[in-house]
């Protein structure tokens, strides 16, 4: 993707107007002894893409759990659509969804029964239509009568993306969506959170290792290190701040503390 079509699938003025799509205020969770996530702040716009990176245990999995009201919040504030986290998420759950590769569907049922059952939590009109169409996006014809528990990683994943989409959220949280498929499985996936996001103009939040994905998804990269954001800017300038030609390097300069004099 050039920057111009990055630019051109940016929110427009219209949805500048809508609250952010995901607000959070000094954000904090303490799990006894450990903070988890240590006073953060951040808003998203309408239409943007954002890489959530950071070394294990640097709070990433926390905070989308906080952003999705499921873990709640020691102090500070999320917002979600508009909506607060997790008072008010009966009014915006339906509007959004997740997806990670680590938390498995029923293995017994099979792909059709599983997204059933999801489009049926999401009272997705018209499901079996709704199913045909992902079933067709996402390729999985193939296995659609297959026991989940039968499915290789790969086509598990896909399954997974075809749960994330079946309501159609305009907010979608993705934690390390291609975590161990092979790169041309992966950058499928990856191709498809473009369309999607081009042409439904939703919201993505997303977790990752992948510093290629990164750079290739994201308008704006968020880094975290001990429960706090250690940087916050697009992909270009960051790779700038820190001298670095990828992500990569940068990632390691930031989990190695090795700052660059610029920043001092
Ligand atoms: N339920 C919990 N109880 C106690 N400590 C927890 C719990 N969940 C997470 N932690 C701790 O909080 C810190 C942040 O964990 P978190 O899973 O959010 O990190 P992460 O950035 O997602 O890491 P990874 O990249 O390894 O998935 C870690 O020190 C972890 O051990």
């Amino acid at each position: 993707m050039t920057e111009n079509d990055k630019a051109s699938s940016w929110p427009t003025v219209a949805d500048r107007r809508l609250p952010a799509a995901i607000e959070v205020d000094r954000l904090v969770k303490v799990y006894k002894q450990t903070r988890a996530v240590d006073g953060i702040s951040f808003s998203l716009s309408r239409g943007s893409i954002t890489g959530l990176l950071g070394g294990n245990g640097a709070g990433k999995t926390t905070t989308i759990a906080m952003i999705m009201g499921l873990v709640l919040p020691t102090s500070g504030k999320v917002t979600v659509l508009g909506h607060r986290m997790p008072e008010e998420s009966a009014d915006v759950l339906g509007r959004m969804n997740f997806e990670s590769p680590y938390v498995d569907m029923p293995m017994r049922l099979t792909v059709r029964q599983n997204l059933t059952i999801f489009g049926k939590l999401y009272a997705v009109s018209d499901l079996k239509a709704r199913i045909a169409r992902l079933a067709e996006d996402l390729d999985l014809n193939e296995f659609l009568d297959r026991a989940n528990g039968k499915l290789s990683a790969g086509q598990k994943t896909r399954v997974a993306l075809a749960k994330a989409l079946i309501n159609e959220p305009e907010l979608l949280l993705l934690d390390e969506p291609t975590a161990s498929l092979d790169p041309d499985t992966a950058d499928w996936v990856r191709a498809h959170l473009e369309t999607y996001r081009r042409d439904n103009g939703a919201t993505i939040l997303l977790a990752s290792h992948n510093m290629l994905e990164v750079e290739r998804l994201c308008d704006r990269v968020i880094i975290m290190k001990r429960g706090r954001i250690e940087d916050d800017d697009t992909p270009d300038a960051i790779m700038a701040r820190y001298n670095r030609s990828t992500l990569e390097e940068v990632f390691l300069d930031v989990a190695r503390g090795r700052v660059q004099e610029t920043l001092r």
